[in-house]
């Protein structure tokens, strides 16, 4: 056999196309759009880009987590309980909003600033959890390579290497750079959801007749143990392939604040109209591209 006892095929393709988003940045939305809204637990995958005075200025966060993976120039961060730093090209940061953030995103660099931002659910009984992040630098994102395969473990596991990143939504979060010629075979627990979004070159995924897939492209994998890939071009194909356990849960979504019931957005936005129930330090806070 080929590895797989089913191996997962692409059920559905979609091109990301640019719109506007945040304060004149672009973001190429392929989840989150009409006509995938929700792909559980992922809510969100941006694959954005922005160059100064552009950016994500103040908002809030309740609900879910976002995770940033920079893939080039860099993006300062700075939240209401004075939390900042910048995630620079290669950095990721998985932040675990919980019962609340208030935080800004802006290029830090010049030129233009581009990356990943994926929105993964939380459950109902993770969604009012304390605030929490986990940023990995560049250098010590996991890597393995092997056979023409390069990988970056963000989550999960990947020829042998495992990420530190502690995935409260169980999630996996692979980026690979085949070489041309390389063929890939990732396993992927048969009961996730999951998807691959090329980044650059061409690859063919799943049924090996299928026709190669360009940059911008989202593929919805069907059921089954695992992912095959081939770089069947001449130059590197790069993509990311992500998988997370299926909550089941009702979603009801306003923006950045995700619950499982229409009462809990109402009363999510009191609680942030007011400030209370851990958005107190919204009250005076403004973040300092906003001073
Ligand atoms: N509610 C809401 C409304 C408008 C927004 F722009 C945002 C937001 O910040 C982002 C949307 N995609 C993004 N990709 C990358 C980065 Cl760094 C930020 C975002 C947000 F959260
Ligand atoms: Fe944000």
């Amino acid at each position: 056999s080929n590895g797989f006892s089913e191996p997962r095929l692409v059920v559905r393709k979609f091109l990301a196309r640019p719109q506007h988003e945040g304060v004149g940045a672009i973001v190429r939305r392929s989840i989150g759009r009409f006509e995938l809204k929700y792909f559980d637990p992922f809510l969100v995958l941006d694959e954005f880009s922005v160059s100064a005075p552009a950016g994500f200025p103040d908002h809030p966060h309740r609900g879910f987590e976002t995770v940033t993976y920079m893939l080039q120039g860099a993006v300062q961060h700075e939240d209401f309980e004075g939390h900042k730093g910048s995630i620079e090209a290669g950095d990721l940061q998985w932040m675990t909003a919980g019962r609340g953030i208030v935080h800004s995103e802006m290029p830090a660099a010049t030129g233009v600033q581009k990356g990943l931002q994926l929105w993964i659910n939380l459950s109902s009984k993770n969604k009012m959890i304390e605030p929490r992040y986990q940023e990995i630098e560049s250098k010590n994102i996991v890597e393995a390579t092997k056979d023409g395969i390069k990988v970056r473990v963000i989550a999960g596991e990947a020829l042998g290497k495992k990420s530190p990143v502690y995935t409260k939504t169980p999630t996996m979060y692979l980026d690979f750079t085949l070489s041309p010629g390389a063929h890939l075979q990732q396993p992927i627990p048969i009961e996730w959801n999951a998807f691959v979004y090329v980044l650059e070159g061409e690859g063919v995924f799943g049924n090996p007749k299928n026709l190669p897939t360009t940059a911008h492209h989202l593929l919805l994998l069907g059921s089954g143990d695992g992912l095959e890939a081939w770089n069947k071009s001449l130059k590197p194909l790069r993509f990311v392939l992500v998988g997370g356990e299926p909550l089941g849960e009702p979603v009801v979504q306003l923006g950045p604040f995700v619950m499982n019931t229409q009462e809990e957005i109402d009363r999510t936005i009191e609680d942030y109209e007011n400030c209370i129930n851990g958005f107190e330090k919204a009250k005076y806070w403004k973040s300092e591209v906003l001073r």
